[in-house]
Formats: C-alpha cells, sequence, structure tokens
C-alpha cells in the first residue's frame, strides 16, 4: 500500500513515460536499504521518484542517496517528489547525465547500496563499474531482471532480453559476488560484495 506522495510520484513517472517500480519493490529496497543501515547509496534511473523515496525511507537518517538519470525532466519530477516528502536537501544528490558517464567519477568501494532501475539494454555498459563501487558487504540490485520472465523463457531472443542474460550469467561468474535472484515484481536480482574481494 503507498502513500499518497508516493502515488503523486508514481502518477508523474506514468506521464513521463518513466514506469515506477511496483510497490513490492520499493518494500524490498527499502528493507534491504534498511538492513544495511545504508548511509551511501546510488540509483541510475531516477525516473519519478518512486524507487528514490522508499530507499530514502530504509536508509540511515543522515544517509546520502546519489541518483542519477539521463532525463532532466524526470530528475524535475523527482526533486518534486522528494519536496513533498519534506526530504532535507543534503540527503540527496541529483546527477543529470548519462549513467556510463557518471559511474567512473564516483568512488570506488565507498557505497552500500548501488539500484538500477534502468532499461535493459543499458545494463551491460555500467553494472561492471557499479560493482566497483559497493563496499565489501555492499548490495547491487537489479529491478526487472527477469523481465516479465522473458529471461528464464528461451524462446524470447530479441535484443533486450538476450541482454539482460549476458549481464546476469556475468553477475553470476563474478567472484566477487554472491547473487541471488528475489521474485518479487518483474524479478529482483540482488548480489552481495563478498567481505574477501
Ligand atoms: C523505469 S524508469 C525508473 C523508475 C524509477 N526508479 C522509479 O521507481 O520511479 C528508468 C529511468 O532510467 C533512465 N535511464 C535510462 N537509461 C539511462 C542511462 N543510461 N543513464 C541514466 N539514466 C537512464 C530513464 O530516463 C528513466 O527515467
Amino acid at each position: 500500500m503507498e502513500d499518497a506522495t508516493l502515488v503523486r510520484a508514481r502518477d508523474r513517472g506514468d506521464e513521463l513515460g518513466a514506469p515506477a517500480v511496483s510497490t513490492a519493490t520499493g518494500a524490498l529496497l527499502q528493507v534491504v536499504a534498511g538492513a544495511l543501515h545504508a548511509r551511501a547509496v546510488v540509483e541510475i534511473g531516477t525516473g519519478s521518484g518512486v524507487a528514490s523515496l522508499w530507499l530514502l525511507r530504509g536508509m540511515a537518517p543522515d544517509g546520502v542517496l546519489t541518483t542519477i538519470d539521463a532525463d532532466v525532466a524526470h530528475h524535475r519530477a523527482a526533486k518534486a517528489a522528494f519536496a513533498e516528502e519534506g526530504v532535507e536537501p543534503q540527503r540527496t544528490r541529483t546527477i543529470a547525465r548519462p549513467a556510463a558517464d557518471v559511474l567512473p567519477r564516483l568512488a570506488d568501494t565507498a557505497y552500500d547500496l548501488v539500484v538500477v532501475t534502468a532499461e535493459p539494454h543499458t545494463l551491460a555498459a555500467y553494472v561492471d563499474a557499479a560493482v566497483r563501487l559497493l563496499r565489501p558487504g555492499g548490495v547491487l540490485a537489479l529491478v526487472d531482471a527477469l523481465q516479465a520472465g522473458r529471461v528464464v523463457d528461451p524462446a524470447w531472443r530479441d535484443h533486450d532480453t538476450t541482454a539482460v542474460r549476458r549481464v546476469l550469467a556475468a553477475l553470476r561468474e563474478d567472484e566477487r559476488l554472491a547473487p541471488a535472484m528475489v521474485p518479487v515484481g518483474d524479478g529482483v536480482l540482488l548480489a552481495v560484495r563478498r567481505a574477501d574481494a
């Protein structure tokens, strides 16, 4: 169940063509952020800020969310949601650039949680950079990782589905990570960065 602030943010996302994470996915992200007592989180794909709000609600009260989206109009919508929520300005850092440009400029091993909600065909370009940002024990979350079940159905061979399959296979092989697929929403791949990696 979402409150009025989340519902309004979701409506703005629909108007902008930036569909928000499902309510169940948002709740999962809040739990992960809370369990990590996250103080530094990166989100790729701000959209209208629905997942951002869930994350901020779970994070430590002084935690900072760095949220990246290539589209300035989406950032405007998210900022409206943050204002409505009463989020203190120092708790969010919004960056209006493509993720592949921004991630190399962020500090290595400095983040508790990296959440990716951008479109699947863009994933491969920055997943490796995203993993590099995680501290040992930090978590990577790939939202919509099952693509409505297409990823596990071999009949689907389109570009997006194949790209996501390749990314998931690479994450399974990555010795720095311990991954698990959570069947919430359209699938959320969670992967913890091993303490010895
Ligand atoms: C599905 S929407 C995100 C929904 C949002 N997380 C929410 O819950 O409200 C995907 C967003 O990713 C952004 N995006 C797509 N590719 C990107 C990229 N390569 N770098 C940065 N942002 C990107 C789009 O502009 C869009 O706003």
